[in-house]
């Protein structure tokens, strides 16, 4: 057995999310920056000869064959490939925050690594963009402003950034979102010069916050120290600070039961750095 790969599986906050149409398959089509952060999930992988994949450690009360580590393994797996993963979850599940993404991405890279399959970034881009629209952003790994349903990046550098991202407790599905009539659907595709211009939204908050008060307070609480926005579908949301020390000092005053934590924006992923 080879000696554990232990990697971060980095979450992502979306800065803005604009849905600008639809595709024959049901799927929206997106304008996006997202941007990854230096705090995440912990896997670690050892691969060995009995063609299997074990899972232990955090327990999201899915079967197996659900997981996304699982069906990332699996997608690379040939003949007597194994592996035993281990997950420490510190992502909350359905946040927005990309946690099973970047776990199914995480898993990609490190058994393409350990396994020695020799695909190379962009081929494991597609494998994990039959796992979910946003694995292939965390395989790429940098910080980009992305399109169509999240399968076309483009890496960008932004300033050093602190996040103070709250999670309101409760739970909104994609899914949901993505169906509620009163959706926005056809925001026009702006430039990227635009976006840092200022102007941008994410179109699925007025849906998230009426549906889930929670949201709405917390956004109402958040936006006294800054703009306060929705990452993804929800249920997190997020504001950006100049330096950890600001963040932390508005991050201590956030009410219970919400929880909290502060993270660095940063422009390439940490992982990527551990496997080149
Ligand atoms: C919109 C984003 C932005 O990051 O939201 P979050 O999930 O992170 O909150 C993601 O791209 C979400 O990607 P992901 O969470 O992988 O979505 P999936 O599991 O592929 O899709 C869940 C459901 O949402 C809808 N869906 C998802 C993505 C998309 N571009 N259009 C859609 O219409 C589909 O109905 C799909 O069945
Ligand atoms: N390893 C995993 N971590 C988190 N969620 C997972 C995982 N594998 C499968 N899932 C499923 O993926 C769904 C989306 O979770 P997640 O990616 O954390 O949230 P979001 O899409 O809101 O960022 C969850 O409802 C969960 O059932």
């Amino acid at each position: 057995m080879s000696k554990p790969l232990r990697l971060l599986a980095p979450a992502k906050l979306n800065l803005f999310l604009h849905i600008t149409g639809r595709r024959a398959d049901g799927y929206h089509e997106l304008q996006s920056l997202f941007q990854l952060l230096d705090w995440g999930d912990t896997l670690s992988f050892a691969a060995d000869h009995s063609g299997t994949i074990g899972l232990s450690g955090d327990d999201l009360g899915l079967a197996a064959d659900d997981n996304l580590i699982v069906k990332a393994a699996r997608a690379l797996q040939h003949g007597d490939h194994g592996a035993r993963i281990h997950v420490s979850k510190c992502i909350p599940t359905g946040g927005g925050l990309g946690g099973g993404s970047s776990d199914a991405a995480t898993t990609l890279l490190a058994l393409n690594e350990l396994w020695q399959c020799g695909y190379s970034n962009t081929q494991l881009q597609h494998i994990g963009l039959q796992l979910g629209a946003d694995v292939p952003v965390f395989v790429a790994g940098q910080t980009a402003w992305v399109e169509g349903v999240g399968e076309q990046l483009k890496p960008v550098e932004l300033p050093e950034s602190w996040y103070l991202v709250i999670h309101p407790g409760c739970h909104v599905p994609t899914g949901e979102i993505f169906s509620a009539r009163e959706l926005t659907r056809n925001s026009p595709a702006i430039t990227m010069a635009a976006v840092f211009q200022g102007g941008h939204r994410n179109d699925c908050q007025e849906v998230v916050a009426r549906r889930y008060p929670e949201v709405a307070k917390a956004l109402n609480w958040l936006a006294k120290f800054g703009d306060s926005r929705l990452t993804g579908t929800g249920a997190c949301v997020f504001t950006r600070f100049d330096s950890q020390a600001a963040a932390e000092r508005v991050a201590e005053q956030v009410p219970a039961p919400w929880q909290a934590f502060v993270a660095r924006g940063v422009n390439r992923s940490p992982t990527l750095s551990v496997l080149s």
